[in-house]
């Protein structure tokens, strides 16, 4: 039940509201007893008279006229008050959902890598929507219709208790059957959706990683495999539906048969009552008319159930996402950084090990503000993990990042990465116009400076573009070639003119005179700047002040492009092979 005490306090703004819509719903229910009770005295005041005695006194008629008057108003009011406790569940449902997306969305935005590897974006996207939509359901539906059912069932029963105890309990014996059924059921059904939830997610899954990679499937010619995994997945969830569907359908038959004997018991024992005279036409009319508020519940009961346990198993997954706690956070004393960093970087005896594994061994580099610092070797050996314990996206395990001389961990993490440039290895762009990726961490750059950034990158191809720097791109928008998209990248990270960029092999699929270009713009930048560039070509580490070399994990190498360059290694392995390849071409080095 601690999803409904969640659900509560994520009411909060308000609550009042819906307590009045919760009350407004007893109120609604008991009402219905009103219609009953009226009817019952106009059947028992004016027309058994009439039965008797063939004749309609003047009191009676203006009884009837009074009576009908009171019922017309009388249903007038319920109706009215139906319709804005209608409105008032919807506003505060909608206002609960609101809340809980936008609240589960910045969560998401705090999470580290670690989250992104392990929870599936299909997963996540059906959390954000038919999750989300279920706890709506619950408190706008669900509760509304629970309250209904267990306050027409009391009522009823006490008023009839109250009308005739004996024939009351004839009706009532059968309830404690369709309570033991419905209880059976709940507990069968509660897995079922469980599962249903999870086929859901792998569903969306499926289909978020084809449309993702839709480029790949058609490479290998992999359509009709991906129909069929998916068919799969479909299939599951169809299955697993059907299941949950099936069970109910096995205890309706005997549910709906209880509670529909409960209409024959009426006739039956309320006809013997009538004919021996223990109750009248109007307690007759009034058991009559009120019996389906007996039977309705019973009957819906499982099917509320259901949903409860549907809102149950999509509660779970939304909580588990809401109070998820990312491990890489901002200490409590930690000190807001005051104008810029200086751009010193250090790594004192760094060890990361990353799900058991160690990437990074003993590690230990100084670059001074403003310096370059190069990072090559093999694939696999370190250095985007390396790079990313500077901006704080894993932590180390032993030793120390310092930035300024101050260890990462002790700045805001806002203000660390805000100093902080990153082009990663895996462009990603957004479904936004060139200016607008370039300008994504600065939006107030004027269109001016965004075009400056624009040309160190030479991103000048964008002038070209149907609609220039405003046509879009990334997804659904203009395709771009790997080298493009590396270049806005490049650009988007210039232009919050950060203390220190880092380009993690950035500049891998640009051509080498392009690259040539970009590097001069590196080295000529307006702004102070420490660089940290991950590359595999020689024609960027040489420029670099310093080079590191990282092999398994642990550096190998350390120097100027004319020192390494002569020593055996793995620098001058590569710098041999590329020197070789491009004296080939025709380019030297
Ligand atoms: N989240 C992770 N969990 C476990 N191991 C990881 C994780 N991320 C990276 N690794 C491992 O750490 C090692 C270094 O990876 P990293 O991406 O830093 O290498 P790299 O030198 O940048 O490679 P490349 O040049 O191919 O980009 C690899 O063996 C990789 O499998």
């Amino acid at each position: 039940m601690f999803q409904l005490k969640w659900v509560w306090k994520n009411l909060e703004g308000c609550r009042k509201r819906y307590i009045a819509a919760l009350c407004s719903t007893v109120v609604l229910a008991v009402m219905v007893l009103g219609t009953s009770l009226i009817t019952a005295n106009i059947m028992d005041t004016v027309f058994k008279p009439l039965m008797e005695t063939g004749q309609v006194t003047e009191e009676a008629r203006q009884r009837l006229i009074v009576l009908v008057a009171v019922l017309i108003g009388y249903t007038l009011l319920r109706t009215t008050m139906a319709y804005f406790s209608v409105i008032t569940y919807e506003t505060c449902s909608q206002k609960l959902v609101y809340k809980l997306r936008k609240d589960l969305y910045r969560n998401m935005q705090e999470q580290d890598q670690d989250f992104y590897s392990r929870n599936r974006t299909g997963d996540l996207m059906t959390r954000l929507t038919g999750d989300m939509d279920m706890v709506r359901f619950m408190v706008a539906w669900i509760i509304r219709q629970l309250i209904d059912c267990t306050v027409l069932f009391l009522t009823t029963s006490i008023c009839f208790l109250v009308t005739d105890w004996l024939f009351a309990l004839s009706l009532l014996v059968v309830t404690p059957v369709i309570f033991l059924l419905t209880k059976r059921f709940a507990k069968q059904v509660q897995p079922l959706y469980v599962d249903l939830r999870e086929r859901l997610s792998q569903l969306n899954t499926s289909a978020q990683e084809n449309i993702s990679g839709n480029r790949v499937v058609k490479a290998f010619a992999r359509e009709n495999y991906e129909i069929a995994k998916f068919d799969e997945k479909n299939e599951a969830y169809k299955t697993a539906n059907t299941k949950a569907s099936l069970l109910w359908l096995k205890f309706s038959p005997y549910i709906d048969g209880v509670s529909q004997s409960l209409a024959i018991a009426v006739l039956l024992v309320g006809g013997i009552f009538l004919i021996w005279g223990r109750i009248s036409i109007g307690t007759f009319t009034l058991f009559n008319s009120l019996c389906w508020t007996l039977t309705n519940p019973m009957r819906m009961l499982g099917m509320h159930i259901n949903d409860l346990q549907r809102f149950f198993a999509s509660a779970n997954k939304i909580i588990e996402l809401y109070y998820s706690k990312s491990t890489i956070t901002s200490r409590a004393d930690a000190k807001k950084v005051e104008g810029r960093l200086r751009g010193e970087v250090e790594f004192r005896n760094v060890d990361l090990t990353l799900h058991g594994a160690k990437v990074l061994k003993d590690i230990s580099l100084h670059v001074a503000p403003g310096e370059t610092l190069a990072i090559m070797g093999p694939t696999g050996s370190g250095k985007s993990s390396l790079v990313s314990l500077i901006p704080r996206f894993s932590d180390v395990t032993k030793g120390e990042v310092c930035v300024d001389g101050v260890p990462v961990g002790m700045y805001p993490l806002h203000d660390l990465r805000a100093s902080v440039g990153l082009a990663t290895q895996e462009v990603f762009l957004f479904s936004d116009t060139v200016d607008g990726n370039i300008a994504y961490g600065d939006t107030s750059l004027s269109e001016e400076e965004v075009k400056r950034f624009a040309k160190m990158a030479d991103v000048d191809f964008a002038e070209k573009l149907p609609d220039g720097f405003d046509t879009v791109i990334g997804e659904r928008g203009t395709g771009l070639s790997g080298g493009q998209k590396q270049r806005i990248a490049l650009a988007r990270a210039l232009a919050v003119r950060p203390s220190i960029l880092i380009l993690d092999d950035t500049t891998s699929a640009v051509d080498l005179e392009t690259e040539k270009y970009i590097q001069e713009q590196l080295s000529s930048l307006d702004f102070p700047c420490t660089k940290i560039i991950v590359a595999q070509r020689i024609s960027t580490t040489k420029r670099a002040d310093k080079i590191a070399v990282l092999e398994h994990g642990e550096i190998t190498q350390y120097g100027t492009h004319e020192e390494l360059s002569k020593k055996p290694g793995y620098y001058r392995e590569v710098f041999l092979l590329q020197n070789g390849m491009e004296e080939t071409e025709g380019e030297a080095i």
